[in-house]
């Protein structure tokens, strides 16, 4: 028995010893959070826009941030610590003033890009003459802006055209890196890597295949890692996310010629290449095959390729498992995390195993160190950057002669007592999601029988114009929610004073003849976190900020238990507001995808599930403001898209239980409650089903911006319902002119029926200050006005 115990466990120690099991592993991080613990690059940046800080002193509060966040990942025992993951605006839009890719419209001429063009291209420039004038000074707009993968980041799109140069033009890379140096730091730069920078922008011309500029790309590439490399670089981190994503045979096609020749270029330094927010498919092979010297896997999404990855990688290339989720913010199970380790240490040996998180931890807050008011159960159950960089390191020493055994025992306490916990199981949710029925998630009669019930109910005219929801939040709003937060101002005087701003609200509405109202959402932080905060099933944290794009930030709540709604969360605000008016008051509601898409989720169940009840909670909500006499209730969706996964053939599945989710939400209402819905930042060609699968009566989407080419879409597909494409691009200061507005409504009267059309801006005016929101809106009247008139329609009466 002894003989035997001891020949099993001498077995065992010989094969841990051959496999490296014993041996610490090489930690190193992805990318840290730029915008700081307490946002001061977001003050920063915001206070120079507006003139009252330097450029040197923003330099100054950049070099501040980038070192506290080296100095940090170092103090968290992080091996290879990464340099130009820090950006004033966005990395995308970094890589295209590195690469000289500036659209000519900024007439730029060369040299290098400066911060002030950097912000052009993200911003705009403002015209300094009158809106609308047409002198011909004329505004230049910004570089579009979309969503980096399936995050709620977003990124600026850089432009391509057939005669696209390239040439270095910035020393971003090289001064941060010399930076950290003079630290005695000796990063490992990151760059976007070619292929996802190509495939991520946009051809300004049709027809036009952005693939042929790679050629001319790569001797840039080639440049700045040589550059690299002559200031001491080791390892150079290229991102190439997109092979995540299907890919058309082209562009596989083009990964290993462009390696090789990356490779060619810069003799002598290590390659890192980084895929992350998916697993790799069919593309296994193609990663395992470039000629680069390591290459990361993101194992929260990945983690059952890691056999197959570790397979098929040539020795002696390194592995980067990516098991620490840069995605969220629960604790990493460690016990878990080990098990993927020592299978990659047992197929490749320690010396090629690298721990590091799954993505950059730009999508996770900075510090749990500051949230003194979360619950202190709750608070053993989360990781943010800085903890998850901690988690990295114990990882990679945990069952080896430096690893701390309290460690994993710690560890599985949290994650035992997350798993059993009774604030998270409610079963009277769980029961209520399970006994859902197909009639619960279906309106009581089909829409060509509601429309006319709730003409006649509204009496509105043809053409009837809205606005999607908020109005400006002014500093004003802002300050004194701050001071009510702060204990500064009573509740009763905030109270007040958001009723103060509500009536003016309604006030300027009716006077400037709007036909449905909005109460405004002065009372709102943001319309994910408002809800978070009032639903059982949610935390919300005072620091857990998270960048969203440029200087914007988001606090996303987090999801941790079973979601109910323990009492009405917008009726008295709406029936407050109605009460002020005749006219329709649309209730405002945040839906269930959204709110999932843009919160942090519980991992122990599937997202589905989390989606239902958060689906039941908001009916529950609508109900409630119909009975209390609201005819008209939006639900936002605009994260409907964006939650869509990355691969295609995993799409109906979702969009299944996503539509599902929000049709649960709307279906409970009488025929003549009209449900609107409003989505911005979509791409409707590919879901186009499914929007129509949500039977919302009105849509409201954004389309000025694309001069309705979005509306191509709800054409093609005869899409059956209302539609309410947006006239006004509320992303600019510009205020858009009477005819510039009629003439969008001309082109969409063309193509959908006039009885189905409304007139809103594109999305709400929360960014906006009132001067604009009065002008522009003025002229949105006018021209549903103008549209009425020349349809022989009245100008009020019911249709
Ligand atoms: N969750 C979410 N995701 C989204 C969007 C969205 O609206 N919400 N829209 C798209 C992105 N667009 C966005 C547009 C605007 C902002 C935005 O304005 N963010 C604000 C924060 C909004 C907020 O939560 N405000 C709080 C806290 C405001 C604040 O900073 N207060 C100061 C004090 C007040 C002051 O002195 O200014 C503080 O806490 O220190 C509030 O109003 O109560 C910001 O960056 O500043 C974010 C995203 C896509 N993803
Ligand atoms: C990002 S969609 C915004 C919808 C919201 N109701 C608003 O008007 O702000
Ligand atoms: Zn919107």
């Amino acid at each position: 028995m002894i003989t035997l115990k001891t020949s099993r466990f001498e077995n065992e120690a010989n094969r841990r010893k051959l496999a490296g099991m014993n041996e610490v592993l090489l930690t190193h991080n992805l990318g840290f959070p730029r915008i700081g613990a307490q946002r001061e690059l977001k003050r920063a940046t915001e206070a120079y826009w507006k003139g009252q800080l330097s450029e040197e002193e923003l330099f100054k509060t950049g070099a501040e941030l980038r070192r506290a966040h080296w100095l940090s990942q170092k103090a968290a025992g992080i091996d290879l610590i990464p340099s130009n993951d820090f950006s004033f605006y966005d990395q995308m839009l970094d890589m295209s003033c590195l690469l000289g890719n500036v659209p000519s419209r900024f007439g730029w001429e060369g040299g290098n890009v400066d911060l002030a063009l950097r912000f052009q291209i993200a911003r705009g420039v403002a015209s300094t003459h009158e809106a609308g004038c047409a002198c011909g000074h004329q505004a230049t707009t910004a570089s579009e802006m979309t969503k980096w993968f399936d995050t709620n980041y977003h990124y600026i799109v850089p432009e391509f055209r057939p005669d696209t140069a390239f040439q270095l033009s910035s020393t971003k890379p090289f001064d941060e890196f010399a930076e950290a140096r003079a630290l005695g730091i000796t990063t490992k730069p990151v760059l976007v890597g070619p292929l996802t920078y190509l495939f991520l922008g946009k051809g300004q011309e049709e027809g036009f295949d952005r693939l042929a500029l790679l050629e001319r790309l790569l001797p840039i590439y080639g440049e700045i890692l040589r550059r690299l490399r002559e200031q001491g670089a080791e390892w150079i981190q290229l991102d190439e996310p997109f092979l995540a994503l299907d890919l058309s045979a082209e562009w596989q096609a083009a990964f290993l010629p462009a390696y090789r020749q990356l490779r060619q270029a810069a003799p002598g330094v290590k390659l890192l290449l980084a895929t992350y927010f998916g697993e790799l498919r069919e593309h296994i092979g193609l990663a395992a095959g470039l000629p680069v010297d390591a290459l990361h896997i993101d194992a929260t999404r990945a983690g059952h390729e890691l056999d197959q990855v570790a397979a098929q990688l040539p020795s002696p290339m390194i592995l980067s498992v990516g098991v620490v989720d840069g995605r969220n913010i629960w604790k990493n199970d460690f016990d878990q995390s080990q098990r993927l380790l020592d299978r990659a240490r047992a197929g490749l040996g320690a010396s090629r195993v690298w721990v590091a998180p799954s993505c950059s931890l730009l999508h996770s807050p900075v510090s749990l160190r500051r949230e003194t008011s979360l619950d202190l159960e709750l608070k053993s159950w989360l990781s943010f950057a800085e903890e998850k960089l901690a988690e990295v390191a114990t990882l990679a020493r945990l069952g080896t002669r430096e690893g701390n055994p309290m460690a994993l025992h710690h560890n599985q306490l949290a994650v035992q007592s997350r798993r059993i916990s009774r604030r998270i199981h409610r079963p009277e949710v769980k029961a209520r999601a399970a006994a859902v029925t197909a009639a619960e998630s279906r309106r009581q009669s089909p829409f060509a029988e509601r429309q006319p019930k709730q003409h006649a109910a509204l009496q509105q005219p043809l053409f009837p114009t809205t606005t999607i929801g908020s109005f400006p939040q002014t500093t004003e709003v802002r300050n004194a929610r701050a001071r009510w937060k702060k204990g500064e101002l009573s509740e009763v005087d905030y109270t007040a004073f958001l009723r103060q701003k509500t009536v003016e609200c309604v006030r300027f509405q009716e006077a400037a003849g709007l036909d449905v109202l909005v109460h405004g959402e002065f009372e709102r932080n943001d319309m994910v976190e408002y809800f978070g905060e009032q639903l059982d099933g949610f935390a919300f944290t005072t620091h857990g900020w998270v960048q969203s794009y440029g200087s914007r930030c988001v606090k996303p709540p987090i999801i941790f238990g079973d979601v109910h709604r323990a009492h009405p969360m917008t009726v008295e605000w709406s029936r407050f507001a109605q009460m002020l008016t005749a006219r329709p008051m649309k209730g405002m509601l945040t839906g269930p995808i959204t709110i999932l898409q843009w919160s942090f989720v519980r991992d122990d169940q599937p997202r589905s599930a989390t989606a239902r009840q958060i689906g039941l909670a908001v009916r529950d909500e609508v109900l409630d403001l119909e009975a209390a006499g609201i005819r008209v209730i939006q639900i936002d969706e605009p994260a409907l898209r964006e939650g869509l996964p990355l691969r295609r053939g995993d799409w109906r599945e979702y969009l299944a239980w996503a539509t599902e989710a929000f049709r649960i939400s709307a279906a409970g209402v009488r025929d003549e409650t009209q449900i609107h819905t409003h989505m911005c930042y979509c791409e409707f060609n590919d879901i186009i089903a499914s929007i129509a699968a949500l039977d919302a009566d009105v849509i409201s989407i954004e389309t000025s911006r694309s001069n309705m080419e979005l509306l191509e879409a709800f054409t093609h597909f005869r899409y059956p319902n209302e539609v309410g494409p947006g006239v006004w691009d509320i992303h600019s200061p510009r205020v858009p002119s009477v005819e510039e507005m009629t003439a969008l409504l001309e082109k969409a009267a063309a193509v959908l029926p006039v009885r189905n059309l409304w007139v809103n801006p594109d999305c709400g005016l929360k960014t906006r200050g009132w001067e604009e929101t009065k002008a522009a809106l003025k002229n949105m009247i006018e021209a549903a006005r103008q549209l009425r008139t020349r349809a022989g329609a009245p100008q009020s009466a019911p249709r």
